[in-house]
């Protein structure tokens, strides 16, 4: 086994104890790019989830009575901590998820950009007065914290997933209970040293690997804990969202995307190639917000073809540590079924390949960055979320014809148009059942804007001044003269 990298810790965080499973047992984590076992961590179940809750609320009743410049001063000293361990933190993240360095460093920037946002906005947490309708009565409006937070993370942003939900809920003076990915659960452990570093009280935030469904059932069954925040899957969003239910919880879902991409004939095609390999191939096509279908006017179908696959080629593929790489592995073989599923499914119904189209020569889990043409409705891409580096073409004729097209899916995260006609813009934007819109630009995601999503894309938005208020209770107090 390969000796362990700065902020590699192999325990687990409860109530400020660094601990092993109670069984002992441990699962091993593999680096995707080489097959390689990097290490192992604690696999905790049930009784450690109860027992980390426990000290969630134990340490809620202090943190809640800090003052928000005493929570600002902390989440400051710990986006200061990623800054400064930047480097250490990229590798970490790019060993466990295999992700270029490149865009591990940009995720544990974002990370510490979300956490000094969120240090900002807790000194900005303001009630209301209300004009009372009686003359003896006066009207205040406060919020308060929600209390114990369960916050459960995906594999391809184990970092800045989880500073997104803790950033916003230790701002409002909410404690965390937290389980990363099981397959990259190093960046979120990292977080717990951080915080040891920060300053931050022991049991304000907890952190947790092991079983899913036992550490998922205890969170969301749990009494004390008052809300569930989600990044994953639809279908284990729904899951949650039903268990969680059972003690009336609040929760926030940030689900799969299935983003289309649109590519009307007045757009300026250089620009539009640059937005789609960004939005596209960024983690190797393995974002929620990733384009997953691009809609080409006919006018410029061709031409975009050829300006995107001559930019498709020039992505390189391979290790993520390794300079000049921007493509690395998928997360694991069952990432790449999928790829090769819809590949298959698109030739199989008359399209055709333009470039890629095939694992990589490296092995492991690498995919050649691939585009197919002459795609259309009935295709498998046209409905699944594919979480690959392919890119599908299908042709429009028409505005209202692409806007349907586009909105002709359950989810509702994340969308794209180019266009230089500036009616179109806002038409389109205004058309599109999404989240989140991006004219003319292909990566939108950032501190100070909402993020999430509509239809079975989710619930509630994360970042930005509205990230705060799905960790706030909101409290009316009618006082009599
Ligand atoms: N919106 C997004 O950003 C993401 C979307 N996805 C989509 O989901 C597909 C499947 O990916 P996958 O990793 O399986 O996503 P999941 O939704 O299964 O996993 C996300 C997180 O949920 C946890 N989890 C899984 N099952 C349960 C459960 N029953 N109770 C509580 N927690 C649970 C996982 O833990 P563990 O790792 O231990 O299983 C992980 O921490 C992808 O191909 C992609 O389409 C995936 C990741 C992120
Ligand atoms: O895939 C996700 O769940 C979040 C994407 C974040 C980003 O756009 O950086």
């Amino acid at each position: 086994m390969a000796k362990l990298l700065p902020f590699q810790r192999e325990k687990n965080l409860i109530g400020g104890e660094w601990i092993d499973a109670d069984s002992a047992g441990t699962i091993e984590v593999t680096n995707p790019a080489t097959g390689e076992v990097i290490g192992t961590v604690p696999n905790c179940g049930a009784a450690e989830t109860k027992r980390a809750i426990e000290a969630a609320q134990k340490a809620f009743e202090g943190w809640r009575a800090t003052t928000a410049a005493e929570r600002a001063d902390k989440l400051r000293k710990l986006a200061a901590a990623l800054e400064k361990n930047k480097e250490e933190l990229a590798v970490l993240l790019t060993t466990e998820q295999g992700k270029s360095l490149a865009e591990a460093r940009g995720e544990v920037g974002i990370s510490a950009a979300y956490v000094l946002w969120f240090a900002e906005e807790a000194r900005r947490v303001y009630g209301d007065t209300i004009p009372s309708p009686w003359a003896n009565r006066r009207i205040l409006v406060t919020k308060e914290p929600v209390g114990v937070v369960a916050a459960i993370t995906p594999w391809n942003f184990p970092s800045s997933m989880l500073s997104r939900k803790l950033g916003a809920a230790l701002a409002a003076g909410c404690t965390v209970v937290t389980k990363p990915a099981t397959q990259t659960p190093y960046s979120a452990i990292a977080w717990g040293l951080l915080a040891e570093e920060a300053g931050i009280p022991p049991g304000v935030i907890n952190i947790l690997t092991g079983s899913a469904t036992q550490i998922g059932g205890e969170m969301t069954a749990n009494p004390l804990v008052k809300k569930v925040t989600f990044t994953g899957s639809t279908e284990i969003g729904k899951l949650l969202m039903k268990q969680a239910s059972g003690t009336m919880k609040r929760v926030s879902m940030e689900l799969g995307g299935n983003a289309p991409f649109l590519i009307f004939d007045d757009a300026d095609l250089d620009a539009a190639v640059e937005g789609a390999i960004g939005s596209k191939y960024r983690n190797s096509g393995q974002t929620c917000v990733c384009a997953n279908r691009f809609y080409v006017q006919a006018g410029v179908y061709d031409a975009f073809a050829e300006k995107f696959a001559e930019a498709v080629r020039d992505l390189k593929v391979g290790n993520g540590l390794e300079p000049g790489v921007t493509q690395g592995p998928l997360i694991d073989e069952k990432a790449v079924e999928k790829v090769e599923e819809h590949i298959a499914d698109v030739l199989a119904k008359g399209g055709r390949v333009v470039t890629g189209g095939k694992r990589h020569a490296l092995g492991h889990s690498f995919f050649e960055p691939t585009i197919v043409a002459d795609v259309t409705p009935g295709m498998k891409v046209a409905k699944e979320e594919t979480f690959g580096p392919l890119a599908p073409l299908f042709r429009f004729d028409t505005e209202e014809q692409a806007v349907a097209m586009a909105n002709d899916t359950e989810f509702g995260l994340a969308a794209y148009a180019y266009t230089r006609d500036l009616g179109r813009a806002f038409r389109v934007m205004e058309g599109l059942q999404y989240g989140q819109v991006g004219i003319n630009a292909g990566v939108i995601t950032t501190e100070v804007a909402p993020f999430g999503g509509v239809k079975e894309s989710g619930l509630g938005r994360e970042g930005s001044k509205y990230g705060l208020d799905d960790y706030l209770n909101v409290k009316y107090g009618c006082i009599g003269l």
